[in-house]
């Protein structure tokens, strides 16, 4: 079929005639990556129809490869953080005090609760020494950000 295409191409129009020869070559060439099994020539007057049954084959095998290759790659992970982020009280590790200052009713009385917050529960206090009134806020250290999530 095709040395008859080809002889007849000799007779049309020189324009008309280069094209297809190059075609079928780019084709042979893609059947045998997908290594799909040999068909017969007969489909070779029809190169573009073989292209589309090997791309066609090539799509359900591709997703598995491409979601590993885009797993490590889709920030999905820094968004929950972020949202987790928006969760806590917003204090800093290093904004608590590092030395120990004793224990808080060695030096205030605590009183009633005078309210509470997403993050934690405020109480009046009363410093011993002075008589002075403060409140003070309870805050869970779950609630804290550590230098690695403030970075
Ligand atoms: N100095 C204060 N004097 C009197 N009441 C207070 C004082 N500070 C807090 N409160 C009471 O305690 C409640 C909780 O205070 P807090 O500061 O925890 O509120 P919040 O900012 O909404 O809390 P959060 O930031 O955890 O959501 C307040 O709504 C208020 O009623």
């Amino acid at each position: 079929m095709i040395e008859n295409k080809r002889e007849n191409a000799e007779e049309l129009p020189f324009h008309a005639q280069c094209k297809p020869p190059k075609h079928l070559k780019i084709v042979e060439e893609e059947t045998k990556q997908a290594t799909l099994p040999p068909k017969p020539k007969e489909g070779a007057t029809e190169p573009s129809e073989i292209v589309m049954k090997v791309k066609e084959e090539r799509k359900p095998a591709q997703p598995a490869s491409d979601e590993e290759e885009k797993k490590p790659a889709v920030p999905t992970r820094p968004n929950k953080t972020l949202f987790k982020r928006t969760q806590r009280a917003g204090l800093q590790e290093n904004s608590v005090l590092k030395t120990r200052t004793g224990q808080l009713k060695e030096y205030y009385n605590l009183g009633r609760k005078l309210g509470h917050g997403q993050f934690g529960t405020t109480f009046l206090c009363v410093e011993k020494a002075t008589g002075k009134e403060y409140a003070c806020k309870s805050i869970s250290k779950e609630k804290l950000l550590t230098s690695d999530e403030v970075g």
